[in-house]
């Protein structure tokens, strides 16, 4: 008897595991750290490096709801393709281990408590953003423009680059260029993201119609977008530096080593447009750039960065006359 107790009761906290598990698995919890990580990096910079860590606390957790709401919203809308997709088969919807209508609870009182959270513990303004980000990722990424062009990825991703509004409005109460910057760095490394993995998988996507860029235009235009998205987005790096004046050499140093690797992998991708391991190494690099770039961010700004170069530009002259040259 005593065995049969501890085997239900045991089964049912195997159950309880999984279901927890599977509703973790609708928020596409992978994709969240890197959204994190860019509006921890706009908090930093809107408040010169330092940054309230209860402030923090609280805009990453309303930004990890909303990111989380927006994502099971999406595996709602997508429950059909995600059936159809290799990569998507077993997400819970369409495996059967969620239904719509649980799912969507989830996401309703994921936003709500996102919403109220950035309104009652940073502001108005954050918590706006985030809900914005989650009316553009689902009314305008995925329902208007994922299925029907293949710019879905350029105007949708606009939605992955508003965390980097929220972070700067959670410190602030406002947006300004600079924050609207660091929105257009994410916005412009978009599409090299994507389009990389799209390089891999475009046979899946190609199965289910969704005309992503490789499927309609090609491997080797697609390469070439990537190309000049690259360019353009490495460039806008600096912008950060001048005219701005947000973050300065130590920033500089590491967006261009960061930025000089994506250029490199980019341009061996235009011309090794079928190069399968190469699109996924583009792909990898292109999340440990944006990692990265962001903490190049964080260490700039910090207080004790800017005594040390100030001591290292001061003592320039001497470190120079130092050097024995033969
Ligand atoms: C419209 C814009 C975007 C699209 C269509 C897109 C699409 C994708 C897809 C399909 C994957 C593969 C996920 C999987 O295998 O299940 C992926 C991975 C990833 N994405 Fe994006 N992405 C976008 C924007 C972003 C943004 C803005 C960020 C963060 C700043 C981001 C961060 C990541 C990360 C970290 C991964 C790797 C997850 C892992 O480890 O598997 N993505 N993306
Ligand atoms: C502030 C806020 C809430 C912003 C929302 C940010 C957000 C959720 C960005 C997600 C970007 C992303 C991973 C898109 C992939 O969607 P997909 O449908 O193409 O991916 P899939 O093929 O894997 O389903």
């Amino acid at each position: 008897m005593q065995e049969l107790i501890a085997t239900g009761v045991s089964r049912q906290h195997q159950n309880f595991k999984e279901v927890m598990q599977s509703y973790y698995q609708l928020t596409k919890p992978r994709i969240i750290p890197l959204l994190l990580i860019t509006t921890s990096a706009s908090m930093w910079m809107a408040s010169n490096g330092r940054v309230d860590p209860f402030l923090l606390i609280v805009t990453l957790l309303g930004g990890t709801l909303a990111a989380a709401s927006a994502q099971t919203l999406n595996c709602i809308y997508d429950r059909d393709i995600d059936y159809t997709m290799e990569r998507t088969r077993k997400r819970p919807i369409p495996s059967g281990k969620v239904q719509t209508r649980h799912a969507l609870i989830f996401a309703i009182v994921l936003g709500v408590l996102s919403f109220s959270l950035l309104t009652v513990f940073a502001n108005l303004l954050a918590a706006l953003l985030a809900m914005s980000g989650i009316v553009f990722y689902m009314g305008v990424y995925t329902h208007l423009l994922k299925r029907h062009t293949t710019q879905n990825i350029v105007i949708g991703g606009a939605a992955g680059a508003i965390p980097a509004l929220v972070g700067w409005a959670a410190v602030t109460g406002d947006l300004s260029w600079s924050a609207w910057m660091l929105f257009a760095i994410v916005f412009l490394w978009t599409p090299p993201h994507f389009w990389a993995l799209a390089l891999m998988i475009r046979e899946d996507y190609a199965k289910v119609g969704i005309p992503m860029l490789p499927v309609i235009v090609g491997e080797e235009e697609t390469t070439r977008q990537i190309w000049v998205y690259t360019l353009i987005m490495v460039g806008s790096t600096f912008l950060l530096i001048y005219p701005l004046g947000n973050v300065g050499i130590v920033y500089g140093a590491i967006a261009t080593i960061l930025g000089w690797k994506f250029i490199q992998k980019s341009w061996q991708l235009l011309h090794n447009p079928s190069d399968i391991p190469l699109a996924r190494s583009t792909f990898k690099y292109s999340i440990i750039y944006m990692m990265l770039l962001c903490l190049g961010i964080v260490v700039d700004t910090l207080p004790e960065t800017h005594s040390l170069t100030a001591i290292l530009v001061e003592n320039l002259q001497t470190i120079i006359s130092a050097i024995p040259i033969s």
